[in-house]
């Protein structure tokens, strides 16, 4: 029998601090980042400290409320081991092994990197597990893979394959339409127009303005779903919104922000049926169990508005790693990636030489 391909695969989220004393770490780690804190050189040695200490109490607040530490490495892990074990199927062409590398938080790339060299894969897949791109999530993983690869010459020989995002992907569309129709389900009956507010993760306003591709992104995602559900349910009268939380810091961010949207919902629109969809967020962590499951929904109960859900995170749902070994898949039958021009492998380089 002929020896299977082997193929590794990257997986990129942010981490997050798993027990109150990582909070610190976590959020120096976070504003270190020139892709999330644009800081000039003078202040960049103690700016970053100083701001992870003054939001810590804040921060730490929130993971005590949700019992004292973010999931997102156990559920990452998970889906890390499921993606594994769908590509391995008996009748599969290749060979794959996942790992994970968070950006702010263990397991760290170097971590990420020396099990797939050890691996010595012929092909290497960046997946992040941002299905929308943004310079302060896609582009700051792929900048940290390019400088830390060079370590690893077995790694740098694999031909690359990168997905820089999957916002309109028909499997992804599918898994995340499949968590509203099942909120949609737990629903009291009634006759009320139902309120589906899609709520993303914020940035600055600045970013987009300065190309950041992630509004367009996260947009496309929400009308394409909106269309599904739609087709799927022409019974019911479903309202489609889109909002932006976890705002963070002085400058001004996308909006509207989703408590003013849930605000203006119950005083303007009579909302009574509202579904709280995560759409920047593919796993559990602070932002949906803190500010969504405990701040939204009392601010939801407060504004009257009588029968509130919240849509599940994709998590380990089936078919959402059905839809993860898909784009693995179509990623590999793509030519290997090169990025002409500057080489950042960012996917989302001003210059649009990123074209495969
Ligand atoms: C300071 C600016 C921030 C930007 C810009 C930002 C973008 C961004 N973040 C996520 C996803 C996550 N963020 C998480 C935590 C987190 N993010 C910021 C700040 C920015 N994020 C802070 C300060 C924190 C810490 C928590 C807090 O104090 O509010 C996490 C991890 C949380 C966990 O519980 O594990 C994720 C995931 C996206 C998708 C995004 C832009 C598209
Ligand atoms: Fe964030
Ligand atoms: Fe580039």
């Amino acid at each position: 029998m002929a020896e299977k391909q082997r193929v590794g695969i990257l997986l990129f989220n942010l981490g997050g601090p798993e027990t109150l004393d990582d909070v610190t770490p976590f959020l120096e780690n976070l504003f270190s980042d020139p892709d999330i804190m644009d800081l000039p050189p003078v202040v960049k040695t103690f700016l970053p400290r100083f701001l992870a200490r003054r939001r810590a109490p804040k921060s730490r607040g929130y993971y005590e409320a949700i019992g004292g530490g973010s999931p997102l490495r156990r559920i990452t892990d998970d889906q890390a081991a499921l993606l594994e074990r769908a590509l391995n199927h008996p009748d599969s062409p290749f060979e794959a092994k996942v790992t994970v590398a968070m950006r702010y938080a263990p397991p760290r790339i170097e971590t990420a990197l020396g099990p797939l060299e050890a691996f010595r894969p012929e092909k290497l897949v960046l997946l992040p597990l941002y299905p929308q791109r943004s310079t302060t999530t896609t582009r700051s993983s792929f900048r940290e893979f390019s400088e830390r690869v060079k370590d690893f010459p077995a790694l740098s020989r694999a031909a690359l394959h990168v997905v820089p995002a999957w916002p309109e992907f028909p499997p992804y569309l599918e898994a995340l339409t499949e968590t509203i129709q099942a909120s949609i389900e737990r629903l009291p009956k009634n006759s009320h127009p139902i309120d589906v507010l899609f709520s993303a993760h914020g940035i600055p306003v600045k970013r987009i303005r300065q190309g950041d591709p992630y509004q367009a992104d996260t947009e496309t995602t929400v009308a394409k779903v909106g269309e599904i559900l739609r087709k799927r349910h022409p019974e019911k009268t479903l309202r489609i919104h889109l909002s932006y939380q976890s705002r963070v810091g002085p400058l001004k961010w996308l909006g509207p922000e989703t408590k003013q949207t849930i605000s203006t919902l119950a005083a303007n629109h009579g909302t009574v049926n509202l579904v709280l969809v995560p759409v920047s967020f593919v796993s559990d962590h602070q932002e949906t169990l803190f500010e969504m499951d405990i701040t939204y929904r009392e601010l939801a109960k407060e504004s009257r508005i009588l029968h509130f859900e919240r849509a599940p995170a994709l998590n380990i749902q089936p078919s959402f790693i059905e839809a993860l070994s898909r784009i693995v898949e179509a990623a590999l039958e793509k030519e290997e990636f090169s990025c002409k021009k500057c080489r950042c492998r960012c996917g989302i380089c001003p210059e649009k030489s990123v074209e495969n």
